[in-house]
């Protein structure tokens, strides 16, 4: 079959096309980006020596996908139906997308947050293959070769790292940590398109300080106290420095790494790649949506918002970090001026000018003097500064009392409350309580998705069911990376988060005006999120001037069409067998991830 032509000409990730094999028999059967199992055609079965080694019925993946779903279902629980689809992945890739395409609402929450948060805390006692790249804090001299092992410079589009030091809220979790860079992957090709083999997973294992694992003979990880300093700095950069020289065209993708890394690496690495730290970012940006929607839907406007911030580590201080960028947009005013109408609060309080805080909290403290005669607690705050919003990112489950729900809903109609920790057992409220405690008057959403809660808060006391939205980062970065991918950004700009933000808010349900709607769009949306926001992202990107990607079109139905023709879609296509000497690596299944690498195709 003849490669398929681009009305766009070369395109540099095209998913179209045959695939380069070099593989043949059971090697080919036990490589997941290739294999097809029942679905390999009759001509391909003698062409690739697996006549023999199958069943003779040929399926469709329809039909393969049915039975994979059926085995799916039956497992007792999420955690086995997580480890089930984890087979499945290393068992056949095209067959695991579609699998997971089919039934993305039910299985979002088996392969992310927050079933993935139970599989990585038993990572060394369900482990059976590994996934992604694992370096060594005692072995720098291998970061660079180690890292090597997964391709040419033009292999790797996407790159998600973390050290496993704060994984969602649960902590420090070791090695165990490579499987949050691999469910964000997951993700990134589900709900962006971008392409499997194209994804490099790591963790970079500095040892770990949770005493269960350190006394755990199972733990696969480097069995003593994480390495810190000088050291560590020095392992992130040969990692950050190899990464760049390998793989010139990648984007970094940072994670759960702990509150004093995580800031210090964006600050240091933003402005010399493309980089992104989703905990900050990512979390920034989609309750920067999350709060516009229910500004929308309570007649506010930001000059209006008045924010309380309960845990500010990365995820609170990035989130109000992106809604005083917007209040001074909007109101021409200063960062300062709009760091005024934002509160936070950590351990030792609301911080004030004479608690410890961090560079990225020092714009938000307030004046001291004005709080020596108060409590700086949860309670006192919400009582004294009428917020009419209100974040969780505490990891303090339970933290929103009835009490202080009640004492924010006298001064707010409509309080937006947003309980974002993870797992589901972590968050600050449950929604049903919140809805309960403010008679169905909260506009809510959440860091884990919940079912939606019936009350009798329609007309004349009309039972209504209320959509819980899903406030978590997965809204937001696939469609920013995939923007950065396609664009060939060489930066990541504040304004290309911005244009993120639009491009989720553009699409919330609440734009219908609908008052009971969920303030962001269901996760059944998520690709056509995603296109909205890389559309954004790339028409930023364009305008900085850090594009580097030529020919990207200008107006948005093509631009669109021509983000849509580079997302990777699970369909099987042909095999087309290559020589083992003349092979590329990819073709020869050589890449630990073997790659349907296809760049080739399109312009031969
Ligand atoms: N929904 C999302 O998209 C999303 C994104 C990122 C993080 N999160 C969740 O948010 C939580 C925090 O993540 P993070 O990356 O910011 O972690 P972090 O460790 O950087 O921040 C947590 C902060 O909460 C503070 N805290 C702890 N106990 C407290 C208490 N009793 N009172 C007040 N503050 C307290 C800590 O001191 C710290 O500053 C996690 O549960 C994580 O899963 C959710
Ligand atoms: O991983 C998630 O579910 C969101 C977020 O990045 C987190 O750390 O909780
Ligand atoms: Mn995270």
């Amino acid at each position: 079959m003849a490669p398929q032509k681009s009305k766009f000409g070369h395109l540099p990730l095209s998913t179209s096309g045959p695939v380069d094999c070099a593989l043949t028999g059971a090697a080919l059967l036990n490589t997941p980006a290739f294999n097809k199992g029942s679905g390999f055609p009759e001509e391909e079965r003698v062409k690739f020596n697996l006549t023999g080694l199958l069943p003779q019925a040929v399926q469709t993946l329809e039909q393969q996908a049915e039975r994979a779903y059926e085995q799916y279902a039956s497992r007792p629980d999420n955690l086995a139906k997580n480890t089930f689809l984890t087979s499945l992945k290393d068992q056949n890739e095209v067959l695991y997308y579609k699998l997971l395409e089919d039934h993305l609402q039910e299985v979002f929450s088996v392969v992310y947050t927050p079933t993935e948060g139970d599989a990585i805390q038993r990572y060394s006692k369900i482990f059976r293959r590994p996934e992604g790249c694992y370096l060594n804090i005692n072995h720098q001299e291998r970061v660079e070769p180690d890292l090597a092992q997964w391709g040419n410079a033009e292999d790797v589009d996407y790159i998600v790292v973390t050290d496993g030091e704060e994984i969602l809220g649960i902590g420090d979790q070791g090695v165990g940590g490579v499987l949050i860079s691999v469910a964000k992957l997951v993700l990134t090709t589900l709900c962006a398109g971008l392409h499997p083999s194209r994804c490099l997973p790591v963790v970079l294992d500095c040892g770990t300080d949770n005493e269960e694992l350190l006394s755990d003979e199972l733990y696969l990880g480097l069995q003593h106290k994480r390495v810190r300093g000088q050291k560590y700095d020095e392992f992130v950069d040969t990692f950050v420095k190899a990464a760049r020289k390998l793989y010139p065209k990648a984007y970094i993708h940072f994670e759960d790494f702990g509150l004093k890394n995580a800031r210090r690496f964006l600050d240091l690495y933003r402005p010399k790649m493309p980089c992104f730290n989703d905990d900050v970012q990512g979390t920034g940006c989609v309750t920067l949506a999350a709060i516009m929607a229910g500004l929308d839907i309570s007649g506010l406007h930001l000059k209006d918002i008045r924010l309380v911030v309960f845990g500010a580590g990365s995820a609170g201080v990035g989130i109000a970090d992106a809604v005083r960028g917007a209040i001074a947009t909007e109101g021409g005013i200063s960062h300062e001026e709009a760091a005024k109408q934002i509160w936070l609060i950590d351990r030792p309080g609301l911080l004030t000018t004479d608690t410890e805080v961090s560079d990225a909290q020092k714009i938000f403290v307030k004046d001291a003097s004005s709080w020596s005669d108060k409590s700086t607690d949860l309670q006192s705050v919400v009582e004294t500064v009428r917020p009419n919003v209100l974040i969780g990112t505490s990891t303090v489950p339970g933290a929103f009392t009835e009490s202080v729900v009640k004492a924010m809903h006298k001064n707010a109609s409509r309080p937006i409350i947003l309980p974002l920790s993870n797992p589901t057992r972590l968050h600050e409220a449950k929604p049903e309580d919140l809805l309960k405690w403010t008679d169905g008057q909260a506009l809510v959403a959440t860091g884990s998705p919940f079912d939606p809660v019936k009350g009798p808060w329609g007309e004349n006391g009309k039972e209504v069911s209320i959509e819980v939205a899903e406030c978590n980062n997965s809204v937001v970065f696939p469609g920013i990376g995939l923007g950065a991918v396609l664009s060939r950004a060489s930066r990541v700009t504040d304004k290309m988060l911005v244009a993120a933000v639009h491009g989720v808010a553009s699409m919330s349900p609440t734009k219908k005006r609908d008052q009971k709607a969920p303030l962001l769009p269901d996760v059944l949306e998520v690709k056509k999120v995603s296109v909205r926001v890389a559309r954004n992202v790339i028409q930023a990107a364009v305008q900085e001037g850090v594009a580097t990607e030529r020919d990207i079109p200008e107006e948005d139905d093509e631009l669109d069409e021509w983000i849509r023709e580079q997302m990777w879609e699970p369909k099987y296509r042909p095999l087309r067998y290559v020589e083992p000497r003349t092979a590329t690596r990819a073709a020869k299944g050589e890449l630990k991830k073997a790659g349907t690498v296809v760049r080739d195709d399109v312009s031969k």
